[in-house]
């Protein structure tokens, strides 16, 4: 695969449909349209052309044609879409003529967002966000994506970085004053000012888990004994039948899982097996598997069946009771809800209760960060700088300090994908030349 190959792929989606959209991106996008349309359009006007195969000038289709020439193009490449009719034959037809011209190849996946990447167009917050925004199965998902897309937190990142270098170049200004190779006075405390307010910024960014777990959803466990009627609910939730129900206690061993649209939010309902002791191997390992989910729950709904409940729930987070088989009318105590799957009492107030453990935990979608890469990276960062301060402290030599500030810089520009840190400070350092 060569990278200054040019590309092109369907973009709009497989399966029959009314238009089809090809995308082309790379050198010979020009030449693409000057064989196959005939003529290169005005650059970004959508026009009309008949599309021919190039040796037999036989016609493939009726298109709308785009010529967008780069740099300011997705990918940074010249590139054109072809929108053709969304015929299996047709689209067929047209990707076996652009295959067969010299330096052009079908796209791998990801690969004109890599483009873009490669060319500066996006940085990899973007890029993720862009892969999230795609992905995103609820309107809280598309909210958070979108805000990323647009570049909210690589924007903080760029921000937190470009503070993090002025205080590099204090660090490195003060070798000049410092007979002892140590910070000045004058100098440390501003430095400290500066990495106390960032280090401070960033506790509170990394505090707030809720990007992660909105963009993965809110895991909620069913729980309980066998017969509970776990499946039943699972399958009343997801209004489809998911899950194998039947009176034979221990019928369920896998861990099903299943997403869900709650009130916008994305919350993953998973059902497991029975919890009881168990002589059978298979169903053993099903309760094993159910112990393990429902610790890492978010929440768990342990399931209370009209005959009690003989072992006790599982360790959680949180933990709702829910009374299930209402209809049967045996009263329980100490349950939070009571619902009966079979006629549907008690479900709306169970779904308002998930909707609100959602709401709690996922928030209004004011997190910066949205996957574990963010915050490793913001950790690193994050303790970096309180090392550089213990060291100010201790009154360390500048260049370990300057050390420690540079792997704080290098960390934090790990979210945008920043490899030219180097040549960042060759900029900021020509600036900031002070007596030599
Ligand atoms: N009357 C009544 N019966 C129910 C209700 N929910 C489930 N059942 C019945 O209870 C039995 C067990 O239901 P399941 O959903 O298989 O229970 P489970 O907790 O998944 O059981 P295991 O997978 O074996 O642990 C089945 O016969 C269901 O039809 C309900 O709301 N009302
Ligand atoms: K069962
Ligand atoms: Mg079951």
């Amino acid at each position: 695969m060569r990278s200054d190959d040019t590309i092109f792929a369907i973009a709009s989606g497989y399966g029959r449909a009314a238009v089809c959209i090809i995308r082309i991106s790379g050198a010979r996008s020009r030449f693409i349209l000057e064989t196959i349309a005939g003529s290169v359009p005005d650059s970004r006007r959508a026009s009309v052309r008949l599309l021919r195969e190039p040796a037999s000038g036989e016609p493939l289709d009726q298109a709308l044609v785009l010529w967008m020439p780069g740099p300011n193009s997705f990918t940074g490449e010249d590139q054109a879409e072809l929108h053709i009719h969304g015929g299996l034959a047709t689209r067929a037809a047209i990707l076996r003529v652009l295959g067969s011209l010299e330096g052009c190849r079908a796209a791998e996946a990801g690969e004109f967002t890599r483009r873009a990447f490669l060319n500066g167009r996006m940085d990899l917050s973007r890029v993720e966000g862009l892969a999230d925004l795609i992905d995103a199965e609820t309107e809280g998902q598309r909210r958070q994506a979108l805000l990323q897309l647009e570049g909210r937190l690589g924007n903080a990142a760029e921000g937190w970085r470009e503070d993090i270098l002025q205080v590099l170049a204090l660090i490195e200004a003060s070798l000049d004053f410092s007979d002892e190779g140590d910070v000045p006075d004058g100098l440390e405390a501003d430095i400290l000012r500066r990495l106390k307010a960032l280090g401070d910024e960033l506790g509170r960014v990394l505090a707030n888990r809720s990007g992660e777990r909105l963009r993965e959803g809110l895991t909620v466990v069913l729980a309980g004994p066998p017969n509970a009627g776990k499946s039943t609910l699972l399958n009343a939730l997801a209004q489809r039948d998911v899950a194998i129900v039947s009176p034979i206690a221990g019928t369920t061993r896998d861990v099903i899982e299943v997403h869900c649209d709650l009130g916008g939010l994305p919350v993953v309902i998973v059902d497991t097996a029975g919890l009881r002791e168990s002589g059978d191997v298979i169903e053993q390992e099903g309760v094993a598997r159910a112990r393990a989910k429902a610790e890492g729950a978010d929440v768990v709904l342990w399931l209370v069946p009209p005959e009690g409940a003989a072992s006790e729930p599982p360790v959680a987070r949180r933990l709702l009771r829910i009374a299930t088989k209402s209809d049967l009318n045996r009263i329980r105590e100490d349950c939070d809800l009571e619902v009966s799957a079979t006629t549907g009492e008690g479900l709306p107030e169970l779904i308002r209760a998930l909707e609100a453990e959602a709401e709690a935990a996922l928030g209004q979608g004011d997190a910066l960060l949205t996957r574990e890469r963010h915050r490793r990276a913001l950790e690193r960062t994050h303790s970096s700088i309180v090392r550089a301060m213990e060291m100010l402290a201790f009154d360390e030599p500048v260049e370990l300090i300057a050390e420690e500030v540079r792997l704080a810089s290098r960390a934090v520009g790990e979210i945008t994908g920043r490899v030219d840190v180097e040549h960042m400070l060759d900029r900021l350092f020509s600036s900031f030349c002070i007596g030599k």
